[in-house]
């Protein structure tokens, strides 16, 4: 008997960064999927869409929708009915509980809809496992697409127990935290979201992290050879004892990597003119900006370090919004810079094309906030980092990437007195450490970086790699309970 396609729903966060992480995982869901036993695709895909809280959000969210309806790939989408935003609004230091509430106000109308389009799998979000006993209520298995690292995972299903276990505020706490899979990390190191225990912030991860546990399988955007210590620690149960862990998927990097036309843009045609891995790339994600006092110290450190640089530099949102305005150089920069650097160092005041010069030949390393798609894109080009993490998980990133993987050289970033600053004299002497050729330790962020693009490559490749594996099996999970629904 032919068998029906398994609907797979998509539940992301109401903003278009995770929406396109989610969106390029359906990708791949489809692309592995093939045909079915009968005439149509095994697997089809469907995007609920939460409509974002603010106008900003919803534009972004409208265009990449749009952009992915027009593109063919036969990802669908379904809206769901506006929801009231919960009264306290967003703002910048009630971000995850905003999200988070957001999220689970959206429950009823995932059940409805896993009901009207006939889910055989539900995918949320991370912030969105509020809506997991909807899903449970409408009978329909549901995973957790993970967007960020196996070490901010372990560390969030540690969380319940490490709020009993650490007696103080973390933003008090000068002790390190076990993190099974990863060394002793230092207080300074734990994510943004960790400063104290009653805030709502804390609150809300603490319950994603129980929440997690009681997922079918989690879907974690990671590659399973860049973060096998942690990956078995959380599999091993070590990190809920005497708990059972949801089967795990790293299923990355998932980013959309498809050859797009060269954007011609001036800053890489300028990189067409410079040596070989002889340019330091400075880029600070959607939401990273500097003001004049820390892009002066960036400037002069640039300057010092003699290497070639391109940094991508913004100015604060404007009132109301979250992401970075275009710089206005005569306000950030020292006077005479731009002249002094003439030649070997560009600034790029706008969105700068970060994949198109990360896959340039003439870049030698990356000046980052740490985000964790940054830092894949990063590793799938070989490119070695300098972390200076900013918001977020992103501390815990850098941690990871200097410590565990390698990949990265340290930069002392001042994040607890001074939000973020960075001396210049620290910034020429970490730029130094990674580009001068004759650093032994650039040398082995160099090494390590290269070997973490082979692996990133490897891990997606048809057939043996683990990521295209994890993929299969998780297909597999999904159309077995399908088969069982609908015998
Ligand atoms: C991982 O911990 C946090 C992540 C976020 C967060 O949320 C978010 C939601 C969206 O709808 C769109 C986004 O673009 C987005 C981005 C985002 O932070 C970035 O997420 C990346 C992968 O998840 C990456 O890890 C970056 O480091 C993050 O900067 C927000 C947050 O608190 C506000 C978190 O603690
Ligand atoms: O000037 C910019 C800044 C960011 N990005 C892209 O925006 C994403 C940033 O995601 P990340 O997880 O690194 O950080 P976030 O912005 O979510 O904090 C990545 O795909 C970057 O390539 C870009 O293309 N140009």
């Amino acid at each position: 008997m032919a068998m029906a396609s398994a609907n797979v729903l998509l539940l992301p966060e109401a903003g278009s960064g995770h929406l396109m992480s989610l969106i390029e995982a359906g990708k791949r869901l489809l692309a592995h999927g093939g045909r079915g036993d009968g005439e149509g695709p095994a697997v089809t895909v469907t995007v609920l869409v939460v409509r974002p809280a603010t106008s900003e959000s919803a534009a972004e969210v409208d265009a990449h929708v749009g952009r992915v309806e027009a593109s063919g790939l036969g990802v669908r989408f379904h809206r769901l009915p506006a929801v009231e935003p919960p009264p306290m609004g967003c703002a910048a230091g009630n971000v995850q509980e905003f999200k988070s509430r957001y999220m689970q106000l959206q429950a009823p109308h995932v059940r409805a809809a896993a009901a009207e389009l006939g889910a055989a799998a539900l995918v949320v979000d991370f912030f969105a496992t509020g809506v997991l006993d909807a899903a449970r209520e409408a009978g329909v298995p549901t995973y957790v697409y993970f967007t960020s690292t196996a070490a901010l995972l372990a560390l969030m299903l540690r969380l319940p127990a490490l709020e009993e276990e650490v007696p103080v505020d973390f933003e008090e706490f000068d002790g390190t935290v076990d993190v099974p899979g990863l060394p002793p990390v230092p207080a300074g190191s734990l994510p943004a979201f960790m400063g104290r225990k009653e805030s709502p912030n804390f609150k809300w991860f603490v319950y994603h992290g129980r929440r997690f546990m009681d997922a079918d399988g989690i879907i974690i955007n990671t590659v399973a050879e860049l973060e096998p210590a942690l990956l078995a620690a959380i599999a091993d149960g070590r990190c809920v004892p005497g708990r059972t862990a949801p089967p795990l998927y790293p299923i990355g990097p998932v980013l959309d990597l498809e050859d797009k036309p060269s954007s011609n843009a001036r800053c890489v045609r300028w990189l067409d003119a410079q040596p070989p891995a002889s340019v330091l790339f400075l880029c600070f994600g959607s939401m990273g900006w500097f003001d004049a006092a820390k892009a002066r110290e960036v400037a002069a450190g640039l300057e010092r370090s003699g290497h070639r640089f391109l940094w991508a530099l913004r100015g604060p949102p404007a009132a109301g919004t979250v992401h970075p305005t275009d710089a206005s150089l005569d306000e950030l920069l020292p006077e005479g810079f731009l002249e002094r650097t003439k030649g070997r160092g560009m600034v790029w005041p706008t969105w700068a094309p970060q994949k198109e010069i990360l896959a340039h030949a003439a870049i030698g390393g990356f000046v980052t906030h740490c985000g964790w798609n940054s830092t894949l894109e990063s590793l799938w080009h070989g490119v070695p980092l300098v972390p200076w993490p900013l918001y977020a998980e992103q501390r815990l990133n850098a941690f990871e990437l200097v410590r565990d993987m390698g990949v990265a050289v340290p930069l002392g970033v001042d994040g607890k007195r001074r939000d973020s600053f960075v001396e210049a004299a620290e910034l020429e002497r970490a730029v130094r450490s990674l580009m001068d050729d004759a650093s032994e330790v650039g040398r082995k962020a160099r090494e390590k970086a290269a070997e973490m693009k082979a692996v990133c490559r490897n891990a997606v490749a048809p057939g043996g790699g683990s990521s295209y594996a994890a993929l299969q099996r998780l297909l597999g999970a999904i159309r077995g309970g399908f088969s069982t629904m609908t015998q």
